[in-house]
């Protein structure tokens, strides 16, 4: 099968960075596609929703903060063919956000150094973008 006959799913994502300059990773809970790797917080876009609020959507579900399109800077995408789709996902920047973070679907949360990111098992199509970040920060 050609490549473009591949679905293409879009899903959003971030690199919560805090003030050190640490980012967050969440470990995908048993259960769920790709259970155990660490990723960035984010999901898929709803029918109708912009990138911008299925990501501050997303962020209110998964970890409870509530972050504001304002404070969401495009960095980077991924685009990256897996077994039964083609997952492209544009990978924001946020230093900026309100509440108390907490896991909220039985995720694991890290704050990890850029430096420590590689030590971290992510899915495949991460791996150019944490690159990326670590030339960022
Ligand atoms: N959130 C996120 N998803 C990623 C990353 N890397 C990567 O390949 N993916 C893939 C895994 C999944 O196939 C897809 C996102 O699915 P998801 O399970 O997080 O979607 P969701 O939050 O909307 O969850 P659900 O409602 O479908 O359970 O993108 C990443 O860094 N962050
Ligand atoms: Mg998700």
């Amino acid at each position: 099968m050609a490549d473009s006959a591949l679905p293409i799913l879009t899903v959003v994502a971030v690199a919560l960075v805090d003030a050190d300059g640490r980012v967050l990773l969440a470990q995908r809970p048993a259960g769920k596609a790709m259970a155990g790797l660490w990723e960035f917080p984010g999901g898929k876009i709803h029918p109708g929703e912009s990138p911008e609020a299925a990501l501050i959507r997303e962020l209110k579900e998964e970890i409870d903060i509530d972050v504001t399109e304002a404070c969401l800077a495009p960095f980077t995408f991924a685009s990256h063919r897996y077994e039964s789709f083609h997952l492209l996902m544009p990978l924001y920047v946020c230093r900026r956000w309100k509440g108390a973070m907490r896991p909220r679907e039985g995720q694991t949360l890290a704050w990890v150094r850029p430096a420590k990111l590689g030590e971290y098992a992510m899915p495949p199509a991460d791996k150019p973008l944490v690159a990326m970040l670590q030339d960022l920060l």
